[in-house]
């Protein structure tokens, strides 16, 4: 059948598989001349006191993702857990290159003092990677976003979006993936990285990306939690490159945390069940096997 679309429309409409050379080239390797903070600072905010444990899992995939250094300001509990397991991580504030925040939150259940974390990180102006408990802040960020939703997730994003966005509900989503993370690009204006077995990615305007890299024993509880992790710490690494080409950039960072993400399920399962601190602590050796080019 002859397609009469306009080149544009055509080039949009077809989504692209995002595959290791792909996810090869974002990842950033330190120079000699480098130091902790050249290499980018990742800002948490993250866990609370209902879930420290997410707090834990994000930051231990950031931390083995490899970041100059992560920042996390978070509530006293999960401060105290994510130190326990990192004591690499700075909990003073200061400055960072982008921000990871929402990942073991609830909007409906949000501290005045995680309010205020919240707001300074939104208002910052540095790339935000938004997830779970914080999807209801999209409209408020300052910088370019990309949001990390599940299909029940995504459907809150948009229903807290208001100004005409559409509201599906989650069964929606989950019926057409591909088209809602196309659509709720547009109308959130973000980077949307939309997880399930086939991740879906989309930067507003620009032809989808799909991640179809992780075995169906990824789908554990804390497994996004780390996903959220690895994406904080490639979109730290690449401050430069986000401020050049923004949400290209947010969305190419994107699909490599999500086939990194995917390898490293693949790698801690071997065909049985994995846990998600497993799926953090494999995450080294894939980008080693990557940067070898095996
Ligand atoms: N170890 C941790 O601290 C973890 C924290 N997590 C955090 O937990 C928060 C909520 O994430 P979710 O992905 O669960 O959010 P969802 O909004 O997808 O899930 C909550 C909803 O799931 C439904 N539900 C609950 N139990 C169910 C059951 N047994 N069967 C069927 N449906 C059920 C209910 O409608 C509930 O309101 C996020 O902030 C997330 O980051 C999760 O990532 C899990 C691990
Ligand atoms: N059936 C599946 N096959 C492969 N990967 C999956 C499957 N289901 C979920 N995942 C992946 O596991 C992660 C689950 O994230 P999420 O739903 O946020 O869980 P949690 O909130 O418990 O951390 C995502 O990265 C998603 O892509």
């Amino acid at each position: 059948m002859d397609d009469n679309r306009e080149p544009e429309e055509r080039r949009t409409a077809e989504p692209t598989a995002w595959e290791a050379g792909d996810a090869k080239a974002w990842i950033a390797v330190p120079t000699a001349d480098d130091d902790k903070y050249s290499r980018g600072v990742l800002g948490m905010v993250t866990g609370s006191a209902r879930y420290p444990g997410a707090a834990v899992l994000g930051a231990e995939a950031a931390a083995r993702t490899g970041v100059g250094m992560i920042r996390y300001l978070g509530a006293p509990h999960a401060t105290e857990q994510v130190l326990r397991r990192r004591p690499e991580i700075v909990s003073a504030p200061g400055r960072v290159q982008a921000w990871l925040i929402g990942s073991g939150m609830s909007a409906d259940d949000r501290s005045d003092d995680d309010a205020r974390r919240l707001a300074a990180a939104l208002d910052d102006g540095t790339p935000l990677v938004i997830d779970a408990g914080a999807l209801d802040l999209v409209a408020r960020a300052a910088g370019p976003v990309v949001i990390t939703p599940h299909y029940r997730e995504l459907a809150v994003a948009l229903a807290a979006a208001g100004g005409g966005a559409p509201t599906p509900g989650a069964e929606e989503i989950r019926a057409d993936p591909g088209g809602w993370a196309e659509r709720a690009a547009a109308a959130l204006g973000v980077t949307v990285l939309l997880k399930g077995h086939t991740t879906h990615v989309v930067a507003p305007g620009r032809p989808r990306i799909t991640v179809t890299a992780g075995p169906a024993w990824l789908a554990t509880a804390g497994s996004g939690d780390v996903l959220g992790g690895v994406l904080g710490a490639l979109v730290a690494t690449h401050a430069a490159a986000v401020a050049e080409h923004g949400y290209d950039a947010l969305a190419a960072l994107a699909a490599t945390a999500a086939w990194v993400h995917g390898r490293a399920g693949e790698s801690a399962s071997q065909g049985g069940p994995v846990v998600a601190l497993d799926v953090a602590e494999a995450v080294p050796a894939v980008l080693r096997g990557l940067l070898a080019g095996s």
